[in-house]
């Protein structure tokens, strides 16, 4: 999430989400009235910061020169992003996160040093405006057919209500943004995922 997918203060938000139980977070600060500069800089060590206290990885969106100056965890990077291959070759063996589409993309993704593969839109989503096609968890599925061993993520409007769907065509995790962050109760939604994920019972 990025400071434009909450309805209070990030840091706040943040927080909470790791009190619910999440295991990853990714500082994804773009799009309409995202910060930049200093400001987006405060803000991703202020959210490393509370990574770091609860031992929860923090990745970078995007920005591979930011994640080298706060010594990020990790780096995300799309299609369209800094080419992976490269990136591979900055972060030495920090974690890198790749997003793909077919099958192509990622095995050359794979090839390229990515530790774990994002699949989506899986289903509908309002966080990203240039989102391709939704895909369904079908996508997910055609991967682990073909063979695909990388660990995956899906994303795009993944919910407690159709995670369970998600992790059982095949993916390890989900990755959200406004089932969490654009909710009244982050604590109980990241916890309601975090069950949904793990198969508990409710
Ligand atoms: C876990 C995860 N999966 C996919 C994406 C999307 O990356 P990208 O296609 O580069 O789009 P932006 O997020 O940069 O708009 C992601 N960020 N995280
Ligand atoms: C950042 C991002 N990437 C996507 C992709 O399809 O690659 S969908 C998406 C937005 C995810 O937000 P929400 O959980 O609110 O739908
Ligand atoms: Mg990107």
């Amino acid at each position: 999430m990025g400071s434009n997918n909450c309805k209070e203060d990030p840091v706040q938000v943040l927080e909470q989400a790791i009190v619910g139980g999440i295991t990853l977070f990714q500082f994804r600060e773009k799009g309409e009235g995202a910060l930049q500069g200093k400001n987006k800089l405060d803000l991703a060590k202020r959210l490393q910061h509370v990574c770091q206290q609860a031992g929860v990885p923090f990745i970078v969106n995007d920005d591979v020169e930011l994640a080298l100056t706060i010594d990020a965890d990790g780096v995300h990077v799309g299609q369209d992003d800094d080419a992976a291959k490269q990136v591979r070759k900055q972060i030495g063996d920090k974690i890198l996160g790749v997003s793909t589409h077919t099958l192509a993309e990622a095995h050359q993704a794979i090839k390229d040093g990515a530790d774990y593969l994002g699949l989506g839109p899986i289903y509908p989503t309002q966080s990203k405006d240039d989102a391709k096609e939704v895909q369904g968890v079908n996508l997910i599925r055609g991967f682990r057919e073909n063979h695909i061993m990388t660990p995956i993520v899906g994303i795009g409007g993944i919910t407690a209500d159709n995670a369970a769907d998600v992790i059982q065509a095949g993916a390890n995790g989900v990755s959200v943004i406004s089932a969490i962050a654009g909710v009244e109760d982050v604590k109980q939604a990241a916890r309601d995922l975090r069950h949904a994920v793990l198969g508990d019972k409710k």
